[in-house]
């Protein structure tokens, strides 16, 4: 008698996924003709086979088709197959190939099991999206690291390339942000509200990542026909930066003229149809010297809108490491720093995350529109693949080909 023991959970899932669902099904056959029992009533699905509710001491032939696939299994690690694996990726795969298993059982075994409790199954499928959704966007922050924070030259930001945009009505301190930053008077700075009329570059190392700041007009309506082009030109920089610093004056608090700014820019708020600003936002409140220790009190949605508020003097340089900080927590750098998302920041990667969130959603629809559960499985086992590549767990084509035709598993 082989121990039910004597094998993982992680190896039948493998035999699961890889040998599809005709093997599935059949070694949960082969073990119920074997005479394998459920330790609860009711309990005949995978799931309790790979947990050993079920009685498998008859079951020995089924044992040793698991055992062919476990040694599979160790091939492909050994292989190195596994390599560099994203564990968070890892556990969204184990939750999906959960639900394969549970949607596989009733394939065949339905009556036996009852039905499928299908809310379960799209509360599931929605909270694995969620989790990728989450796992992409930490995969956008690495990307946004690894190439800089750039935008060369003029042209590049009209063509859509992007930098950190520094906006914010006349006067607040922008030009002397960008001064004091990269220790220049490339900007010109004086009192006079509408100084700035046109975007001006310049190139910072943050932390280890290139940035490109784009000092911009200040946002007012404007009867001055150039000055009219250059609040155009800031509110085209802001929709197109990764990150976007507005800039308020601490001594003078949320004014009505920053409201304007930023309903035209943010609309209802970041995420929103109306919102404008496609990169991700932080509040400077500069002339902290004038403010004294007095905070800007904010609207609720303005204060969710960004992720901080930073207090900066540009005149001392004050605060400006600070702002340093946060952009580069904004751009996800102390999790690559502790390697958290090393394996984010592969674009092969990404794109497997995105083939896996589309599969899902074919799980959802098919569920939604009642189709069979072969449907849904299909989507299941495709989302378990494409993350599999993300994680490592996915066996390469050659060493599944040895192993159906070393056991003729499946086919
Ligand atoms: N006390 C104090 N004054 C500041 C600070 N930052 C800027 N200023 C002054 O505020 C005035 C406006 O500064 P700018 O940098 O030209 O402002 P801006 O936002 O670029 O203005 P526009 O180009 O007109 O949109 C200048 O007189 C600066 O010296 C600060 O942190 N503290
Ligand atoms: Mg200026």
């Amino acid at each position: 008698m082989l121990a039910p023991r004597s094998y993982t959970r992680e190896d039948v899932i493998e035999l699961q996924v890889h040998g599809g669902p005709v093997c599935c099904r059949r070694v949960l056959r082969a073990a119920i003709e074997a005479g394998a029992r459920p330790a609860r009533p009711g309990e005949f699905t995978l799931r309790a086979f790979l947990n050993g509710r079920l009685d498998l001491s008859q079951a020995e032939s089924v044992m040793q088709l698991v055992e062919a696939r476990t040694a599979a299994a160790a091939d492909s690690a050994l292989a190195g197959l596994r390599g560099g694996v994203g564990q968070e990726v890892r556990q969204i795969r184990e939750g999906v190939l959960d639900v394969l298993v549970e949607v596989e059982a009733r394939i065949d075994f339905e009556e036996d099991l009852g039905p499928l409790d299908t809310d379960a199954v799209k509360r599931d499928v929605a909270a694995l999206q969620r989790d990728i959704e989450a796992a992409l966007r930490t995969a956008r922050q690495g990307a946004l690291l690894r190439n800089g924070l750039q935008a060369r030259g003029r042209r590049a930001w009209e063509e859509g390339r992007r930098g950190v945009a520094i906006v914010g009505r006349p006067n607040v301190g922008k030009s002397s942000l960008l001064n004091a930053w990269t220790r220049t008077d490339r900007a010109i700075v004086t009192d006079i509200a509408g100084t700035t009329r046109d975007v001006l570059e310049a190139d910072l190392v943050v932390g280890g990542v290139p940035l490109t700041l784009l000092d911009t007009a200040g946002i007012r309506d404007s009867t001055d026909e150039v000055e009219a082009i250059g609040v155009g030109r800031s509110q085209a920089a802001a929709s197109n930066a990764d990150i976007v610093l507005m800039v308020v004056d601490a001594s003078a608090g949320w004014t009505e003229a920053d409201q304007v700014i930023y309903s035209d820019l943010w609309g209802k708020g970041p995420g929103t149809r109306s919102c404008r600003v496609k990169g991700m936002s932080l509040l400077v409140a500069n002339k902290a010297d004038l403010a004294g220790n007095q905070e800007v009190p904010l609207p609720l949605p303005v204060k969710e809108a960004f992720r901080s508020v930073v207090r900066t003097c540009a005149v001392s340089r004050d605060g400006l490491g600070s702002l340093e900080e946060a952009i580069l927590q904004l751009a996800g750098a102390p999790q690559l720093a502790s390697g958290g998302v090393s394996w984010a920041v592969n674009e092969r990667q990404a794109e497997a995350l995105v083939r896996a969130h589309e599969a899902l959603m074919g799980v959802s629809q098919s569920v939604q529109e009642g189709l069979p559960y072969d449907c849904w499985t299909i989507d299941l086992r495709a989302a378990a693949i494409a993350l599999g590549e993300v994680s490592g767990d996915e066996v390469a084509e050659e060493v599944l080909d040895s192993v159906f035709s070393r056991f003729c598993l499946g086919k």
